[in-house]
């Protein structure tokens, strides 16, 4: 089971997890030259992904792209793009993936979108967060084509439509999450934790994907604040 890393508070989470993250993606620049980092939406990680950017590394030479995406545009104040490019401005020359494209819908982006993204595979680092109602990246309970993308032949990104998302959504799938050389599970809050464990207690990787992406990942952490 993944460890749970509990942090005395938000920044201390922000900061801890940017030390972590920032040590893996150097380790993967010594070894490979490159590296490539999946960065989470949503609203809680800005603080990380500041503190993150700012850490000394040598950001010309990694990859960054979103876990998922709003299907809006990036002038849109939902778009994960636009939160993740102002959060991470200070790291300069990161070569950034976006996911939305202009003309495109999320289905007929999400192939064009598996090819962009297969050079960065699998990926170093991905951080993830997830709602209260235990979806992480834009794998949401009730989706439509939720088990086409936790299945393990999955392409790396999928198209999502579902009745707790507000828009249509691409998302990272379950083999490209679980894949990363490390996972990070990013949350803040008694109701994150409560619905944290509420999934690691659930069988049904329909009803908690946070959970079937843990417990498929090659190595995973989770790390809360209050
Ligand atoms: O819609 C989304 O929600 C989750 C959780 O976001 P938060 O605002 O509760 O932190 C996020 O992980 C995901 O990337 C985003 O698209």
């Amino acid at each position: 089971m993944a460890p749970l890393i509990v942090h005395a508070d938000r920044d201390r989470l922000a900061a801890g997890l940017a030390a972590l993250v920032a040590e893996d993606l150097r380790a993967a620049l010594r070894a490979k030259g490159r590296a490539s980092f999946a960065a989470p939406g949503g609203t809680t990680p800005a603080a990380f992904l500041s503190a993150l950017a700012a850490a000394p590394l040598d950001w010309a030479r990694v990859s960054v792209l979103p876990g998922d995406e709003r299907w809006t545009p990036p002038e849109d104040e939902r778009s994960n793009e636009a939160m993740i490019r102002r959060a991470m401005a200070a790291a300069t020359g990161a070569r950034f993936e976006p996911f939305w494209r202009a003309g495109e819908t999320p289905e007929s982006a999400a192939p064009l979108l598996s090819a962009a993204i297969a050079p960065a595979l699998p990926l170093d680092v991905a951080v993830i967060g997830m709602g209260a109602d235990m979806h992480c990246a834009s794998l949401f309970p009730g989706a439509a084509n939720l088990s086409a993308a936790l299945a393990p032949d999955a392409p790396p990104v999928a198209a999502i439509t579902a009745p707790g998302a507000v828009e249509p959504r691409v998302t990272l799938t379950l083999p490209a999450l679980a894949g990363a050389g490390r996972l990070y599970l990013l949350i803040a809050g008694a109701d994150k934790r409560a619905a944290l464990r509420t999934a690691l207690g659930e069988r049904d990787a329909t009803v908690a994907p946070v959970g079937a992406v843990l417990g498929a990942a090659r190595a995973a952490e989770v790390h809360w604040a209050p």
